[in-house]
């Protein structure tokens, strides 16, 4: 049988090499450490955990990265495995020792019958006989590949400097002080006269805003990102605010071809708008708020915004060096390349974020490879789990409206979370029993989720393996 490649030996790409090798097909797996490194690395091991050891919580019941742990195990996960085998006391986080973890990842890869690691880069498109290949190469994924990567896909599908605006889940925006309007009622292609949320500010509350924004705590670039440059328009907002009081209320803030239902007669002094992100309307990103603050400063001052006092955040804004594909438009369900389908994406290059998301992504990237192998069906997980919300966001989730420039490349990586997961029914009291609280009605209702996800999961699993017997 023809090995499947796998190219780069980070997070997603040791999984992916484990799992398409546990199918029974055999893999090269090529890593360019030691040969070359990246910035961020430090070792020659496999999965090495470039900044914190954290796995993050393991609360599959009422969290959804513990819940894509949860589903990892399920499916003979290599790096949950090692994970688990490698623990360091953390509370109700996994948290690993991330030698032990790399090392136990190494040698389970080293010792497999099935897998050939090459230690090389590799250094532009895959040769042309490599008929099945995952790229694994990562947010640090080395510039002769990056730029071969972006022949193919075109100029704006590569982003190198992922400028990252906050995204707010939906049902803690207060919609009696903000409504849904476009500017100036324009449809759009694709739109319906109504396609933002708008958040209104009064004179007083936008300068306390704008002197908010300034004053906060910034993160400092590191040293090998200094260089990179910023995609035009994607300014910081704090930095946009350094530059005049009145900046922002003729940038991403401008009150123009707006009125407020609930106060039509007082014209805002200032507006935030967000967009919708995901095609279930359950996520919102704020539009032109890509931030370096510190994220504790961003909960702060963003909920200082009429409408968002109570904003629960699905990802804090950021600015820092990534290399990561417009995948909704560039992948098909599986992953592939549509436009070279023998070269599948997994891990972070896919715009999931984290250790775990990676490894999640790899996972899939490795059943789907391995099945195109064996001459089956890759089958997708249901979206209603960990695994189908996250390939779901990254397949085709994220909403961008063509021609609208403020939607031309904003799809970002994403950590899992709860908004990416079709809605359930509202939890319901007890016949009888008290009315359901806020925090009561919040945990209900993600056990809702998470009990719905593990079910459908242990079926899907099921469904495989009966279809591969
Ligand atoms: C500075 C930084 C800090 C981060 N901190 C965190 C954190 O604290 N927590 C968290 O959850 N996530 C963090 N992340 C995100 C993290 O990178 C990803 O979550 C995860 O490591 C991505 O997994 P991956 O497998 O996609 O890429 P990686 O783990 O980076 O693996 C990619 C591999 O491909 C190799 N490679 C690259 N190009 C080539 C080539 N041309 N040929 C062969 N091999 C190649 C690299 O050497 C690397 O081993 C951080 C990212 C960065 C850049």
């Amino acid at each position: 049988m023809k090995p499947v490649h796998v190219v780069g030996g980070g997070l997603a790409g040791s999984e992916a090499a484990f799992q398409i090798a546990e199918a029974g097909v055999p893999v090269i797996l090529h890593e360019m450490r030691p040969v070359r490194s990246t910035d961020a690395h430090k070792t020659d091991g496999l999965a090495e955990l470039v900044c914190s050891n954290s796995f993050r919580s393991d609360d599959s019941e009422a969290n959804a990265v513990g819940l894509l742990h949860w589903e990892m195990r399920r499916l003979n996960s290599l790096i949950m495995r090692a994970g688990d085998a490698h623990q360091v006391p953390a509370g109700g986080a996994l948290a690993v020792d991330r030698d032990g973890f790399s090392a136990a990842v190494t040698s389970a890869l080293e010792s497999h019958d099935l897998i050939t690691i090459e230690r090389s880069e590799i250094a532009g498109l895959p040769p042309a006989d490599w008929d099945n290949v995952i790229v694994a190469t990562g947010p640090l994924t080395s510039p002769a590949l990056a730029d071969a990567i972006r022949e193919i896909t075109g100029r704006d599908a590569l982003a190198f400097f992922d400028a990252i605006a906050p995204i707010v889940h939906f049902d803690s925006i207060d919609m009696n002080v903000c409504w849904f309007q476009s500017r100036y009622d324009k449809a759009g292609p694709g739109g319906t006269g109504a396609d933002y949320i708008n958040c209104p500010m009064d004179k007083e509350q936008y300068e306390r805003f704008v002197q908010t924004l300034v004053s906060s705590e910034k993160i400092d670039f590191k040293d090998w990102e200094a260089n990179t440059p910023y995609f035009d328009g994607c300014l910081p907002i704090e930095i946009m605010a350094e530059r005049g009081p009145e900046t922002l209320r003729h940038g991403p803030m401008k009150p123009v071809g707006l009125t407020n239902p609930h106060n039509p007669e007082v014209k805002a002094y200032a507006i935030v708008q967000l967009r919708q992100d995901n095609a279930l309307g359950t996520l919102f990103n704020m539009v032109g708020f890509q931030t370096k603050l510190r994220h504790g400063a961003q909960a702060d001052v963003f909920r200082m915004i009429p409408g968002l006092e109570k904003a629960e955040f699905a990802r804090l804004g950021g600015l820092h060096r990534n290399t990561f594909l417009d995948s909704p438009r560039l992948l098909d369900p599986v992953l592939r390349l549509k436009a070279d389908p023998r070269l599948r994406f997994a891990g972070q290059i896919t715009g999931c974020e984290g250790y775990v998301e990676s490894a999640a992504i790899g996972l899939l990237a490795g059943r789907f490879a391995a099945a195109e192998r064996l001459g089956r069906t890759a089958d997708v997980p249901p979206d209603t789990t960990a695994f189908g919300a996250l390939l779901g966001h990254i397949t085709g989730g994220h909403i961008a409206v063509e021609g609208d420039e403020n939607t031309k490349r904003s799809f970002q990586p994403m950590n899992v979370n709860f908004g990416l997961f079709p809605p359930v029914e509202k939890p319901k009291r007890e016949p009888g029993g008290p009315r359901l609280r806020g925090p009561d009605k919040a945990r209900l209702k993600k056990s809702a989720v998470t009990a719905r996800a593990k079910a459908d999961l242990d079926a899907w699993i099921g469904g495989v393996r009966a279809a591969a017997e």
